[in-house]
């Protein structure tokens, strides 16, 4: 197991309750979206990963060692995190050094760096724009070269702050595509998001908070049935699967696949179906 968590509560100084007693464990190579409302303590619990915030009680263990004796740049070497703001992050003069500071700080030898630079620039599609200055870029570029910068320090766990805010249809397809990547070649994402869209064609598995509360932690499926109850969580759903309600269907369906196919076996069943009187 990549990451253990166990009874993790942490309040901020004012008081507030952020998180209690939240557990969970992730498989290396899983795909794992934290949902929830906001205030639900989804960020709060990510940056527990990179050791920016650290627990008031539990633990958390990452690739088998226990992060509380870790320092932030032990841990950089096994989370990466991608804020949701670029600017947070970035601080270079241009996308090339952006992207080559991480490997350069983690004293990676030069051939892996440049390997890793490349590599990222490629998958986020940046190559054409090594030496613009991410500052002169638009909010989607600066994003992806924020995504890069992660991508090149090649941890094994991939933490994306709201990946799909600011970014256009062609930017988000690219993102899709790069986690499923990344889960397959081992590597374990996981993704704070509200975009319940992205969250149903990319990832396995839904845990959703809720004031500071895992309150559904399963498969993407399950958490979709759950939520599409009347009863259910208020969440937006997918728009497949509302389009899927509007047409009376009773099994959320939320991917496009899950949608074709659905519409493929209705079609059989009424081809299928014997003539009326
Ligand atoms: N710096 C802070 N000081 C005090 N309270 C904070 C601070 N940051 C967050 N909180 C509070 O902690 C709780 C969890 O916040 P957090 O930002 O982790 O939630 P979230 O689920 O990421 O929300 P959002 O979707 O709006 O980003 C909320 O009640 C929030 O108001």
């Amino acid at each position: 197991m990549i990451l253990r968590i166990d009874s993790l509560t942490f309040r901020y100084p004012n008081g507030t309750t952020a998180l209690d007693g939240v557990s969970f464990g992730v498989e290396a190579g899983e795909r794992v979206a934290l949902v929830g409302p906001n205030g639900a303590g989804k960020s709060t619990l990510a940056r527990h990963l990179i050791g920016i915030e650290r627990p008031a009680s539990g633990t958390i263990e990452i690739d088998g060692r226990r992060t509380d004796g870790l320092a932030i740049a032990e841990l950089a070497r096994t989370v990466g995190f991608v804020f949701q703001n670029p600017d947070d992050q970035l601080h270079a003069s241009s996308v090339a050094k952006e992207v080559g500071f991480g490997p350069r700080n983690l004293r990676f030898a030069p051939d892996r760096r440049k390997e890793l630079v490349e590599s990222a620039l490629r998958r986020t599609g940046l190559t054409d724009l090594v030496d613009a200055h991410p500052h002169h870029l638009s909010l989607g570029e600066r994003k992806r070269v924020a995504l890069a910068s992660v991508l090149a320090m090649d941890t094994p766990v991939v933490v994306l702050d709201e990946p799909t805010t600011g970014q256009d249809h062609r930017s988000v397809a690219l993102l899709g595509n790069l986690v499923d990547e990344l889960a397959a070649e081992g590597r374990t994402v996981l993704a704070v998001t509200h975009d319940m869209d992205f969250c149903a064609e990319h990832f396995d598995r839904v845990i959703a908070l809720e004031d500071g509360r895992i309150v559904a932690d399963g498969p993407v499926e399950h958490w979709l049935a759950r939520a599409s109850r009347p009863t259910g969580h208020a969440f937006e759903l997918p728009q497949l699967t509302r389009l899927g309600r509007r047409l009376g269907w009773q099994t959320p369906v939320a991917t496009v696949e899950g949608f074709l196919d659905r519409l493929t076996s209705d079609a059989h069943d009424t081809a299928e179906a014997p003539a009326g009187p």
